[in-house]
């Protein structure tokens, strides 16, 4: 039994499938692999892991039909053709629940950074700009008390929630396809009109999932209703927002700055002049990214291949459908 893994991941999953007598092919090179590379080495294997880009499309899983498992080193799906997926009966697994609070952590961190203007003053004293004590320099904004706006209270929506609830006694208000009953308990978060999240938002943050409902979402138009102190934060993908829309509402002040962990296109090209304005932080897709959430996305992720390689049901698996 055979595994190709498209990224090296942490010893912690290659571990499981060593213990499961199950033999490891890695994709070692540090350039990503061609959609060609990507069904040859899937031809030789019962599984795939894979972690990063990738487009499980209709056309690479037709040729790859004999996969007995796809496992995605990552929760978001958008990359998959899960209708083809279950047609074919591959079972398509992914890593929800264990990056929620990392992932959360990172949109905190750049709501924190846009509102206090903090990579852009860290780039100034590297240019050796210090400005002394200015009473009208250096501004920024006050958090305490606001509105945050959460569009998708998924799992990390739910902890982006409670961190801005935690720290700085936020409203919340959140956009979902369904009502999020824990955090009205807990929390006090209200459910409204996508529309009223846009008006009322004094920071929106999205944690939707990629979808053709969610592409593009936020647009010229949807900018032009948010309030011109309004942060936009978006760790969930690129797609969701338009990157010239975004621009160009930044430029004319029409909302206030913006935090992106996700970009669109991915990555960002160096000299956007999005990274060169004081209101904007820009990280580089490391929502999940820190040592023991690693860890255990690849335990996850192995946990759900071996399943799959055995014929098992799958440990976190999108499409139950083919179960059933
Ligand atoms: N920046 C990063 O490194 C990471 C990004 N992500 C992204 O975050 C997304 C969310 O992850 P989770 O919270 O675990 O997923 P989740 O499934 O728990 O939450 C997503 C929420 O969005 C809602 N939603 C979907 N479509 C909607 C729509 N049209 N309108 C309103 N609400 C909608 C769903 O009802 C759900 O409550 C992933 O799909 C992925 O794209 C996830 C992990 C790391
Ligand atoms: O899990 C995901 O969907 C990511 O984007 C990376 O962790």
């Amino acid at each position: 039994m055979k595994i190709f893994i498209t990224r090296i991941i942490p010893e912690a999953g290659l571990q499981l499938f060593r213990d499961a007598g199950i033999e490891v092919i890695q994709w070692e090179e540090k350039r990503e692999l061609t959609q060609a590379e990507l069904i040859e080495n899937c031809k030789k294997v019962d599984g795939l892991l894979i972690a990063g880009r990738g487009n499980i499309d209709a056309e690479f899983l037709n040729e790859c039909k004999h996969l007995k498992v796809i496992s995605l080193f990552a929760t978001g799906y958008d990359n998959v053709d899960i209708a083809e997926a279950t047609k074919l009966k591959i079972p398509i697994g992914h890593t929800p629940d264990v990056l929620s609070k990392a992932t959360a952590d990172i949109a905190f961190l750049l709501l924190q950074n846009v509102a206090r203007k903090a990579f852009f003053h860290h780039k100034r004293i590297i240019n050796d700009d210090w400005n002394f004590f200015e009473p009208l320099a250096n501004i920024g904004q006050d958090l305490q008390g606001k509105t945050l706006g959460i569009l998708g209270l998924g799992k990390i929506g739910y902890e982006m929630a409670k961190a801005c609830k935690g720290a700085f006694e936020m409203d919340i208000i959140y956009h979902n396809r369904s009502t999020n009953k824990e955090a009205e308990e807990k929390l006090g978060a209200r459910r409204v009109s996508f529309e009223e999240l846009l008006e009322k938002s004094d920071v929106i943050s999205v944690h939707a999932n990629l979808t053709d409902e969610t592409k593009d979402l936020f647009n010229r138009e949807a900018f032009a209703k948010m309030k011109p102190i309004a942060i936009f934060v978006n760790t969930a993908r690129g797609p969701m927002h338009n990157e010239k829309d975004l621009l160009e509402a930044l430029k004319n002040k029409t909302i206030w700055g913006a935090g992106l962990d996700v970009t669109n296109p991915e990555p960002m090209h160096f000299d956007n002049e999005l990274l060169n304005m004081a209101n904007v932080a820009v990280l580089p897709h490391i929502g999940s990214s820190t040592a023991e959430t690693r860890n255990d996305m690849a335990v996850l992720s192995a946990k759900n291949a071996i399943a799959g390689i055995k014929g098992e049901r799958l440990v976190k698996v999108v499409n139950s459908a083919i179960y059933e």
